[in-house]
């Protein structure tokens, strides 16, 4: 770092012993950052580089626990520290297009590119780890995405199904993770050259996948957490000297945010200077590095979208009619588009979903619940993805008395003098899940592995 910085150097080791920020993304699924933070029991201020981003001090955040608030449960928000929540701002992913997170666990960047899609279009939520593609889906389903298919696949795999058919790529790849030091010290200690150079490789190797899913005129941003210029700048120049037809486009450079610079790379090339490099002691936030390119030249023939799936197929008139029945009864308002049957799981898929058969499919689409032999039974996922208006029943734990939100995380029966079956059980107007009314108590359908255990 002397070497790249110079004198320089030293405020950025200083950094490393100034408490850390905490951030919370909200999630414009389900509410906005005025209204979040006013209603947060602590002080926030905004994030000058993403539009629903708020960030606290460390100290508030281990006095609040905003990871165990009703709030976060309820799928408001997502912790997500201030600097990486400018990578995904960055992708401009719009309503009713076709976007790849290519690299996207535990959903960090997948949350916020589903936001701004407001449910339309197609989000592949894609990881190669399937322990950590778990994590990321349990991510979709709190906060609510209905456009969202979550897959476990290597990127090569997934370039050789799909060529030319994504809008808009984010690669927030695999790195070395030196911006990351201060906020998790652990991961200091897997640091070596050997690393930062076998990171770049894989890059290169994501990078080319990228590229070949992207559409003509299609956009594509790549991230990192790590200062490398190995994994940043020359990570790109090695990109635009292997496809010439992308063009990096200028980042934004306010509010601290710095400008990638060329001379760390092998020929200078002065379009590096338009990446974006977001140093701890420049920002309130971590490292960063983020570099955004569009493809100029002639993708291949998209691969074209395919209704019907062969992984799986849509549910019978009777297993329609099930799902239709507990909808009359729970509902608002109907679902509609195209169902997929997954043994007696049922999902409705995103627009314009791919072909799956051969994927490994994590969560093809808003997970809508389960046939029972003569009944339907809704999945935590359908709970999240709605407002509260669209639930003919509710429960609102708020009136419910002081003990009846712990109640609820923990599995708890809940009384009540009704018998009007499946309701959304709501904090503050927001669903948190399903409880199901029957002579005189609500029967609890919070997930066991979601439960609030110990004590609080
Ligand atoms: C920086 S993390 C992604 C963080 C995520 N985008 C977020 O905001 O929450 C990079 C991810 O790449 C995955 N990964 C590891 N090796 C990979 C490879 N060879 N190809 C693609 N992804 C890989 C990791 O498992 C990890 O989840």
């Amino acid at each position: 770092m002397e070497t790249l910085l110079g004198p320089e150097a030293a405020a950025l080791f200083a950094s490393y012993e100034e408490p850390k920020a905490v951030g919370l993304r909200t999630n414009p699924l389900k509410t906005d950052p005025e209204t979040l933070a006013r209603a947060l029991p602590f002080e926030t201020t905004p994030v000058p580089w993403c539009e629903t981003g708020l960030s606290c001090d460390a100290e508030t955040a281990a006095a609040a626990a905003p990871g165990k608030h009703p709030y976060h449960a309820a799928g408001l928000y997502y912790m997500q520290e201030p600097s990486a929540m400018y990578p995904a701002a960055q992708l401009g992913a719009e309503p009713g297009e076709r976007v790849l997170d290519l690299c996207a666990a535990p959903g960090g960047k997948t949350t916020h590119l589903g936001g701004a899609m407001a449910g339309r279009g197609l989000l592949v939520a894609n990881e190669y780890e399937a322990k950590r593609a778990k994590a990321l889906s349990e991510n979709v389903e709190r906060l609510g995405l209905t456009n969202c298919l979550v897959l476990n696949e290597t990127p090569e795999r997934l370039a050789a199904r799909l060529p030319g058919f994504f809008d808009r790529i984010l690669v927030d790849a695999p790195c070395s993770g030196e911006g990351m030091f201060r906020k998790d010290p652990e991961a200091a200690s897997y640091w070596s050259e050997a690393h930062v150079a076998a990171c770049a490789r894989t890059q290169g190797a994501v990078l080319d996948a990228a590229f070949a899913m992207l559409k003509e005129g299609g956009t594509l941003v790549y991230s990192t957490c790590t200062f490398s210029p190995e994994e940043n700048e020359r990570a790109i120049e090695a990109l635009l000297s292997r496809f010439p037809d992308l063009e990096p486009l200028p980042l934004p450079h306010a509010f601290g945010v710095s400008a990638g610079v060329p001379a760390w790379s092998a020929t200078g090339d002065e379009r590096l200077a338009r990446t974006a490099r977001l140093w701890p002691h420049r920002v309130r936030g971590e490292g960063h590095f983020a570099a955004k390119l569009v493809k100029r030249g002639e993708a291949p023939p998209a691969a074209a979208p395919a209704k019907k799936s062969a992984a799986g197929s849509g549910p019978s008139r009777q297993q329609l009619a099930l799902y239709r029945a507990f909808e009359a009864q729970a509902l608002a308002g109907t679902i509609d588009g195209d169902f997929l049957l997954l043994g007696a799981q049922l999902y409705r898929l995103p627009d314009e979903c791919p072909a799956l058969a051969g994927l490994r499919v994590v969560r093809p689409g808003l997970h809508l619940g389960e046939l029972k032999k003569d009944r339907f039974e809704p999945n935590h996922a359908l709970a999240l993805a709605l407002p509260a208006e669209r639930f003919r029943h509710r429960y609102e734990l708020r009136d419910a008395g002081e003990r009846a939100v712990d109640a609820y995380l923990r599995g708890e029966t809940l009384p009540s003098d009704g018998d009007r079956g499946w309701l959304a059980v709501t904090y503050d107007g927001y669903p948190l899940g399903w409880g199901k009314e029957s002579k005189g108590t609500i029967k609890n359908f919070y997930p066991k592995g979601l439960r609030r255990i110990g004590a609080l």
